[in-house]
């Protein structure tokens, strides 16, 4: 029996701001003391483009192994950050209501993707993004970056809540724009640097983009336990099912969590849609699908993504991109 609860997430402000509500809740349901263990993962420590670190998840291994151990009791994990294949002797037995998942342009002097100036500088480190971005604005020049979120925002002057500092290239005030997830934004209170909230036409975000995972051993999952039964009582059916659709689409395109894949579903009324592009790294080239179910459960929600990932790789969108999304 477990007395206090050891909640393990990353150390990011961001991190630790999403795990603090989530555990807030969870505690509240279960009226257990909860602990928050910050834990080191690889992500955190190697430096280099994202992109090119290889392998997926290394947000996730370290807090995975951590549960594992019996350090800590359930990892919260960005759920888009987490690899879709099962572990064995893990659950995923929480998956809370999404927030927002757009993704956000934040650009100097307020202006929006249409009124970037010729040649505009844009950073993102994902390739989903960059790709969709210059399917759009065929012009901008995407710059690689990476870091926290405040880290990205300062590369862009002049917005709300930056530090004031000088134009260091590479470092501060050096872009015209950003675009980060508006989930992020929001949970570490930044939304207002946000200059244009992305339409699903202009990009689709990643799997998983604004919900969380709660990840436990699966023993403590049961139903009889008091741990089990908070986890069930923060999951969202209706976010369960979209992102069981969108992740069933990635593992079915063998993608990786780098590839330039965007997937997006949600229910309305009975139906559960799936929408989902594959696109080129230089943006030339965009496959877009989009189809519905009126399979409201689990089972329905993984074969409408293995459908759609089907018809985009019977399409070519295997060559159209390099799904494993290793080098760019
Ligand atoms: N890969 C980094 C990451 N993982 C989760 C989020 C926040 C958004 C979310 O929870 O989906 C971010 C930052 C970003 O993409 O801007």
């Amino acid at each position: 029996m477990i007395n206090t609860v050891k909640i393990g997430t990353r150390g990011s402000k961001l991190a630790l701001s999403q795990t603090q509500q989530i555990t807030d809740q969870l505690s509240a349901v279960g009226g257990f003391e909860a602990e928050i263990v910050p834990i080191k993962t690889d992500g955190d420590v190697l430096t280099g483009p994202l992109s090119q670190m290889g392998g997926t998840g290394v947000f996730a291994v370290e807090l995975r192994t951590a549960v594992l151990d019996s350090r800590v009791d359930v990892a919260v994990h960005s759920l888009k950050d987490l690899p879709t294949a099962a572990v064995p002797g893990l659950t995923l037995a929480a998956v809370p209501q999404r927030v927002d998942a757009r993704d956000a342009l934040c650009a100097r002097d307020g202006l929006k993707l249409a009124e970037l100036p010729h040649g505009a500088t844009v950073g993102t480190g994902s390739p989903r993004r960059a790709a969709q971005l210059l399917a759009a604005r065929p012009d901008l020049a995407i710059v690689d970056i990476r870091g926290n979120v405040d880290t990205r925002l300062a590369r862009v002057p002049g917005l709300p809540g930056n530090p004031v500092t000088d134009l260091v290239p590479g470092k501060t005030g050096d872009l015209d724009a950003v675009v980060l997830a508006a989930a992020g934004l929001t949970r570490i209170g930044r939304l207002d640097t946000v200059t244009e909230f992305l339409s699903s036409e202009v990009m689709l975000p990643a799997p998983g983009q604004g919900a969380l995972a709660l990840e436990c051993r699966t023993a403590d999952a049961s139903l009889t336990g008091i741990l089990g039964q908070s986890l069930a009582a923060v999951d969202h059916q209706d976010t369960r099912l979209a992102i069981t659709a969108e992740r069933a689409l990635l593992a079915r395109l063998e993608a990786g969590c780098s590839a330039p894949v965007g997937a997006f579903a949600y229910r309305k009324g009975s139906m559960l849609y799936l929408e989902a592009v594959v696109a080129s790294l230089d943006g030339a080239r965009t496959m877009r699908v989009k189809k519905a179910t009126d399979g409201l459960s689990n089972v329905g929600a993984t074969l409408l993504g293995i459908e759609l990932a089907e018809e985009l790789l019977a399409d070519g969108a295997g060559d159209l991109a390099d799904l494993a999304g290793s080098a760019q």
